[in-house]
């Protein structure tokens, strides 16, 4: 094969395990076959294996496909179900103008996995509001009192209440299953399933909401879609790619037969000439037959060049043709691949704050606790809640609300090093992680960042609010689990809140 050719193959072998690589993490069954593909690749760079590759790949595409729709539809039947369930309520009523257009949109977009979040948190929002105003004043209490108010713990139990439970959990359990994620959530997405199924709580609710739109959003971060979109085009590129190399081959297999052709017919010419000198007698009729023979060898071989430069032109022109769809496939790749980066960035960002979210958190905590229980260096969790934020909502509003959480992280960064690292969790929740850093350390920043809020002025409508947080902080033993860290420090959190807010506790 000519070596240009070589050259391009050997790139598209390269883009094309290059941007298989890309295609995994999604399922794992898909995975260990397009490992196997890249392994055979890298075996072999003849057009066959190509070709041997995209007719394994084809069906592969269709199978994610279909697994795609059937997770869509079952995704669409569910959020339809929760929306029915409580619409169905005693007491509740939908707006039917909203309701409409939810289903109207569920319609539109149910399809699209990138759409699901703002489904499912449309259909939320619809359901809380709902409930925060029962048609009927027979039911004492606003039900999202304890729906969506985590502190607020009485009455709990009563039969309405653990039926919406029930119903709104199984709902958003069997959601769940729906979502295609990353192996490394597994263990998350069944806790929070077992969390939905298994509650009796009202007051958990929101908690387990929040975990479940987390969870879509990383879902989403990974861009399945986008996979499934680019796979195809993938399939449709290499495709028209190996027919191009196939006619190549085929141009290069004519030109060397073209060449043994003309070598043949040029030997034909010498022997017989040879043959007819040797029995010439007539010096005139020798030299007319040598003259006849050196016309059909020059015609011959005039024709057989321009044969060659036509194949060679023809064969230039499909090169430069291969090369520009390899680089455009390497450019869709790289285009794909900053997609993805920027909505896996936008899933584990807060919109509010800009801080990394609970799901940044949940991502770099583990590895954390790990490194520091392999190095045996401390490390430290604070849990940072600002005091008594529901009357800040209240008395000001909830945009002034909004303006407090925006603030805080710049009060709360201004007390630490660059290698702290600060979370929003949720709410008006934050967390610190102190990597290399011992408990009384950790005690002394987060008494500063207790410092920089209590002094910082907000303004509210012109007037100069003063807000105050209460911290929790635990140091990690080295061997417990994260939930164990968690919980002391969210013990301490609720003692400094006992003792009067805007203070700090540690662990003993
Ligand atoms: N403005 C605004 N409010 C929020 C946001 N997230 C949660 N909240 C509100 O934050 C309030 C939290 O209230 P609680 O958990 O009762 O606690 P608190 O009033 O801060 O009281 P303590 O924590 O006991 O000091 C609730 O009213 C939520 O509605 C948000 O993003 N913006």
């Amino acid at each position: 094969m000519a070596p240009a050719q070589d050259i391009v193959i050997e790139n598209l072998l390269k883009a094309l395990s290059r941007t298989i690589m890309l295609a995994e993490g999604n399922d794992s069954e898909l995975d260990k076959q397009l490992q196997n593909i890249r392994a055979n690749l890298g075996k072999s760079q003849e057009p066959e294996v190509l070709q041997q590759t995209l007719q394994m790949l084809e069906p592969m595409v269709l199978k994610y496909d279909e697994d795609r729709l059937a997770r869509a539809q079952a995704f669409r039947a569910h959020l339809l179900l929760l929306i029915d369930t409580i619409d169905a309520l005693p007491n509740i009523q939908l707006p039917a103008p909203e309701k409409k257009q939810l289903e109207s949109d569920i319609r539109k977009s149910w399809q699209s996995a990138s759409h699901w979040p703002e489904l499912l948190a449309q259909a939320i929002k619809l359901s809380s509001n709902a409930l925060k105003n029962p048609v009927s004043q027979s039911k004492s209490h606003s039900l999202l009192g304890r729906f969506f108010r985590r502190k607020d713990t009485s009455e709990t139990n009563n039969s309405n209440q653990s039926d919406i439970m029930s119903h709104v959990s199984h709902t958003l359990a069997a959601l769940l299953t729906n979502i295609s994620l990353p192996e490394v959530y597994r263990d998350q997405l069944l806790d929070i399933q077992k969390a939905l199924t298994g509650n009796k709580d009202l007051n958990h609710l929101p908690a387990l909401l929040d975990e479940v739109i987390n969870l879509i959003m990383v879902a989403v971060g990974k861009t399945q879609e986008d996979l499934t979109t680019y796979l195809s085009q993938l399939n449709q590129q290499l495709a028209s790619i190996n027919a191009s190399i196939l006619s190549n081959y085929k141009a290069q297999k004519n030109m060397s037969s073209s060449r043994k052709d003309f070598s043949d017919t040029f030997m034909q010419h010498v022997d017989s000439t040879q043959t007819d000198v040797r029995n010439a007698t007539d010096l005139d009729a020798l030299k007319h037959l040598i003259d006849e023979r050196m016309h059909t060898i020059t015609e011959a071989m005039t024709s057989f060049q321009d044969k060659m430069q036509n194949q060679e032109k023809q064969a230039a022109q499909s090169i430069t043709q291969l090369k520009n769809k390899v680089n455009r496939m390497e450019q869709d790749a790289n285009q794909l691949r900053s997609n993805m980066q920027e909505k896996i960035a936008q899933a584990l960002s807060d919109a509010l704050t800009g801080l990394p979210n609970r799901a940044a958190y949940q991502d770099t905590i583990f590895p954390l606790l790990t490194a520091a229980a392999q190095t045996k260096q401390p490390l430290c969790i604070a849990i940072c809640d600002v005091d008594h934020f529901k009357r800040i909502n209240d008395t000001w509003g909830h945009l002034a609300g909004d303006k407090v959480l925006r603030l805080m992280p710049k009060q709360v960064q201004s007390a630490l090093k660059k290698e702290h690292l600060v979370y929003r969790y949720g709410g008006e929740e934050f967390i610190v992680v102190f990597p290399m850093t011992t408990l009384d350390e950790a005690y002394q920043y987060c008494d500063k960042i207790r410092l920089a809020v209590e002094k910082t002025p907000f303004n509210m409508n012109g007037d100069p609010i003063s807000v105050t947080i209460s911290i929790g902080v635990s140091l990690f033993n080295g061997k417990e689990s994260h939930d164990e860290l968690f919980e002391r420090a969210d013990k301490n959190l609720y003692q400094a809140k006992e003792q009067g807010r805007n203070g700090v506790i540690r662990d003993n």
